[in-house]
This record gives structure tokens, C-alpha cells and sequence, in this order.
């Protein structure tokens, strides 16, 4: 008897999984008994951003919760609600610290500005603000952009160029930004942007951990915890790439403090910590965490924004065009006869209101940092009445926000540089106040200013000196990853502009 229970059990168990599937299959997010929403959060975890996305466009909401098993404490708000935003970065942001759980995940970036809360944060913000507003280091910045541009970027396409190849755009960006983020923050030139396309340790190292900080963000904490201990899977990956790293940037660091000793002056961010007079900077460890921090943040963003802002503008002719008589009207102000290749001055382009709202609506729709995620200290209210608790996770969709039809009106998916131009010709305010990509607040990027000069030097130079043809057939999704990059590659081909040759 007790035997024909068994199946009889099974049967209605089987019957109650496939009815409550079939009733829930068409919402776009759904509790599972006991699971919350875990299986579609694992189902998802290689395209979160879309996955959040998608829910959000689908419920019409602002702010949806994601859940795990009972046991698990995994509790997420994920909101792309602009007033929430803003009240968690800016009004109320000390309620809303990174907190411990954004330390651990993201263990490798030590005890440097990104894990950091408090007076510790304070410390390292006000040094990092020091740094990167003296007149010295903006000085490098600008000199550096223009030599990277002049000496690597335009000479390597002009060699695609007359060879007729087909490369993969999305990599030509990432080997610039890398290249400009260690001559600014190291002071040291890796030549990864060469015509051999070299292999670079340091670069490999840095994806192979943000693949791995990514896989942590999908399962529960115990779950990766004991993978690391055990150190095998991705997180074998974790320790073998944070080793390297942690070799690479040793090496940084004797080098520039023997240059420095032997009185070779320099102004890269590396430098000008070793130079402070800061007791905290006489620590290797702390160098390490903060050089770290600054180059995780800067190689990905500059990479990720120039890939999508030129893929953006190949797809939409009379947007490049607009931004080639912008260019074209400074590269004739002194009277000067055109002639290839061209290398704008940064100072120069500060001025372009076009290039500006372009660079911004493209980093509206591709936000290079697409999610951000937030503890909570007190309970707390957000504006669109959602309820938040201590030990809940909040991840804001910069993503979404940015694409929302409700914040953005009915062309929201559409690229319109307009959308940032006011009626006098500058840019807009309106716009900026729902602009979160850079953050806002307290803990707005730091290297903001820094972005726009390394993003606008290499696309002034790229699209005015050369055509980019990109090739049909391609899908251009998102991949996996911290930062926002094209899934495949971005196959083109280039050739050098005859208009101005
Ligand atoms: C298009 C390029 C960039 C974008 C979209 C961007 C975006 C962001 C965002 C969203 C944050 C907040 C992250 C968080 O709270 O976890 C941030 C913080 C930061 N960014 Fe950027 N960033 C860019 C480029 C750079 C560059 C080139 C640097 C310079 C090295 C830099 C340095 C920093 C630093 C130091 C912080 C931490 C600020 C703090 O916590 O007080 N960023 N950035």
C-alpha cells in the first residue's frame, strides 16, 4: 500500500510543478515555492542587464524584488526609478552604503576606494579628488591622450586601413583604453594597441577576475565561498589572475619609486601618490589597492563607451555627419590646410556642444557601469514606496533607466543627440538631472573629466580621419560581464577619408 503511494505522489507533485508553470510562464517574474526567484535569476545571470530590463518594460514598474531560497538571505530590490536613484546616491546616501556583501564579492580590488565606506572612503576620495584635479595631472592627461592618439591609434588604422583588413572594432577600443589607462595611471606604455595584436598578462588577468565577479553576483554566497576555499572552477580562475595581478602592479611600483628616487620626475596618478606627502601612500598595500581601483575603473568604461558610441554613430550617417562639421570647423579655425592624419588638441574639443550630447545619449543607452548595487543600513522608504530592510541588497539599473519610454518619452531606444541640445545650442539641463551614468552624489565618478577627454580625443581622431564600414549580418548583443560589451565582436572595415586627404 505504502508503495503505491509513491507514484501517486510523484504524479500530483509533477501535476502542481506543470500547472504552476504553465500559470506563471508568461510573467515576466515569478516567486518559485521555496526558490524565489533563484532558477530565473540563474537562467538570466548571462544577461542580467537585458533580463532587468525586460521585467521592468513588461510590469511597467519602476522597482521589482528578486529573492532566493529561505535559507539563503538573498534579497535584492533592483529599481531604475530615477527619484529612488537619486534619493539613494545622493539625498539620503549614507543610509546606503556599499556594505560588506559589495566588499566581499569584489575582494580583489582590496581595500581601495570602490569597497570602501566611511571615513576610510573619505580618506581616499579626498586623496583621489586631490590627484586627479591638480593642473599637473589634467596637463598629462590631455598630452598623453594626444600622443596615444597620434603615435598608436591613428597609425595602427591607417595600417588596417591601406591592408584592407577586417578587424574587430570592439578589441581596437579595448587595447586603446587599456594603453591610455596605464600611460596615465602607471606612467608606463604596454604597446598593446600594435599592429601584431599582442597578448597582455595584465589584461587577461582583469577579465579573467571581472568573469569571475560576475559568476559571484548569481548564486548564493556560501555557494562561491566554498569554491573559493577549495580553489577550483571559476574561482581557481579568481586566484590565478588575481596573482598575476598582484605581480604586474608590484613591479609598477618599484619602478616608479626608483625613477622618482633617481629624481626622473612624472605626473601619472601612480606618481603623484608616491609623491604625497600622505603617510597612507609610504604603504605598498594601500598603493596597490588604490592604482588598482583607478585602473579597474578607467580601462573598461573608456573601452566600453568608445565601442558602443562608435558602433552608435556608423549606424546613424547623418549623426557622424553632423559630428564632421563640428570637427571640421576646428580643424580650420587657424586657417590651417587639412591634411591626413589629423590629431585635435583635447582642449579643443571641450567646446563641441554636438560631440558632447552624442558621447552623452550613447552613454545613456550603453551606460558602461549598467548595474550598481547598494546596502542598507536603516529601514527605509524609498520615493516610489518601496520598502528596503537591512541585509537587503539594492542593485540600480542605470541600464534601464536609461531606456524607460516613462523618463526618457516614446523615442527612448532611439540614438538623438538632440535630446541634449537646448534651444540656444548647449547642452541641456533637463536631461542631465536624469543622467545617472556617471553616477551622482557623493560618490559620483572621479575620473569623469578624465573619461571625456580620453573618449573624445580617440573619436574625433578615429571618425574624422577615417570611414568605419560596418559589416552586415552581425548581432550585436550584450555580453556577460561587469561593464557592458558587445557579447561577439564588431567586425568593420576602415579606410581613410579622401574628402580630407
Ligand atoms: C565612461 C567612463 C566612465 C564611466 C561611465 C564611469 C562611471 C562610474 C560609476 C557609475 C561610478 C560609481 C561606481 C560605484 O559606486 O560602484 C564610478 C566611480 C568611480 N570612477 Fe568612474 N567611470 C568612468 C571612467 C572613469 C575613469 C577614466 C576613472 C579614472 C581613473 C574613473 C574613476 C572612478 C573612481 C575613482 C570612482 C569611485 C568614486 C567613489 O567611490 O567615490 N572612472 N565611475
Amino acid at each position: 500500500m505504502e508503495i503505491e503511494l509513491v507514484p501517486i505522489f510523484l504524479a500530483l507533485l509533477c501535476l502542481f510543478i506543470i500547472s504552476w508553470y504553465l500559470k506563471h510562464k508568461n510573467q515576466a517574474i515569478y516567486h518559485w515555492p521555496l526558490l524565489g526567484t533563484l532558477p530565473l535569476l540563474h537562467w538570466n545571470s548571462n544577461r542580467l542587464p537585458e533580463w532587468i530590463n525586460e521585467v521592468f518594460f513588461f510590469n511597467g514598474h519602476g522597482s521589482f524584488l528578486v529573492d532566493g531560497p529561505v535559507f539563503s538571505k538573498l534579497r535584492y530590490l533592483v529599481t531604475c526609478h530615477p527619484e529612488n536613484i537619486e534619493y539613494i546616491l545622493k539625498t539620503n546616501y549614507s543610509n546606503f552604503p556599499k556594505g560588506p556583501e559589495f566588499k566581499e564579492i569584489f575582494d580583489i580590488l582590496g581595500d581601495g576606494i570602490f569597497n570602501a565606506d566611511s571615513s576610510s572612503w573619505h580618506t581616499q576620495r579626498k586623496m583621489g579628488y586631490s590627484a586627479i584635479s591638480t593642473a599637473e595631472f589634467r596637463n598629462q592627461v590631455a598630452k598623453e591622450s594626444r600622443r596615444m592618439v597620434k603615435d598608436q591609434l591613428v597609425p595602427f588604422l591607417s595600417y588596417v586601413a591601406r591592408e584592407g583588413i577586417i578587424i574587430d572594432f570592439q578589441d581596437v577600443c579595448m587595447r586603446y583604453a587599456f594603453d591610455s589607462s596605464t600611460r596615465v595611471i602607471f606612467g608606463i606604455s604596454e604597446g598593446y594597441l600594435s599592429i601584431d595584436l599582442p597578448r597582455n598578462e595584465l589584461s587577461d588577468a582583469v577579465d579573467d577576475s571581472h568573469e569571475v565577479l560576475l559568476h559571484r553576483h548569481t548564486m548564493p554566497k556560501f555557494w562561491w565561498k566554498i569554491l573559493r576555499w577549495l580553489s577550483i572552477g571559476k574561482e581557481k580562475k579568481m586566484s590565478t589572475a588575481w596573482k598575476t595581478i598582484d605581480a604586474i602592479i608590484t613591479k609598477y611600483i618599484i619602478v616608479r619609486r626608483e625613477s622618482l628616487c633617481k629624481g626622473i620626475d612624472a605626473s601619472d596618478m601612480l606618481s603623484m601618490y608616491i609623491k604625497s606627502p600622505e603617510e597612507l601612500c609610504k604603504n605598498d598595500i594601500f598603493l596597490r589597492d588604490t592604482i588598482l581601483n583607478m585602473f579597474t575603473a578607467g580601462r573598461d568604461t573608456i573601452a566600453s563607451g568608445l565601442t558602443w558610441l562608435l558602433w552608435l554613430v556608423t549606424k546613424t550617417p547623418h549623426v557622424e555627419a553632423k559630428i564632421l562639421e563640428e570637427l571640421k570647423l576646428i580643424a580650420k579655425k587657424d586657417g590651417s590646410n587639412i591634411k591626413f592624419p589629423w590629431v585635435f588638441d583635447s582642449d579643443d574639443l571641450k567646446g563641441l556642444v554636438y560631440l558632447h550630447a552624442a558621447l552623452n545619449e550613447s552613454l545613456r543607452l550603453y551606460p558602461p557601469v549598467p548595474l550598481n548595487s547598494k546596502g542598507v543600513l536603516k529601514e527605509d522608504v524609498l520615493p516610489d514606496g518601496s520598502v528596503v530592510k537591512p541585509g537587503m541588497q539594492i542593485i540600480l539599473s542605470f541600464y534601464s533607466e536609461g531606456r524607460m519610454p516613462w523618463i526618457w518619452g516614446e523615442d527612448s531606444l532611439e540614438f538623438k543627440p538632440e535630446r541634449w541640445i537646448d534651444h540656444d545650442g548647449k547642452i541641456a539641463h533637463e536631461p542631465l538631472s536624469k543622467f545617472f551614468t556617471f553616477n551622482v552624489g557623493p560618490r559620483t565618478c572621479l575620473g569623469k573629466g578624465l573619461a571625456y577627454t580620453q573618449l573624445k580625443s580617440a573619436v574625433a581622431a578615429i571618425l574624422f580621419n577615417f570611414h568605419i564600414e560596418v559589416m552586415e549580418g552581425q548581432e550585436i548583443g550584450l555580453k556577460p560581464y561587469i561593464t557592458l560589451h558587445m557579447k561577439n565582436k564588431m567586425l568593420v572595415k576602415i579606410r581613410e577619408r579622401e574628402m580630407l586627404i
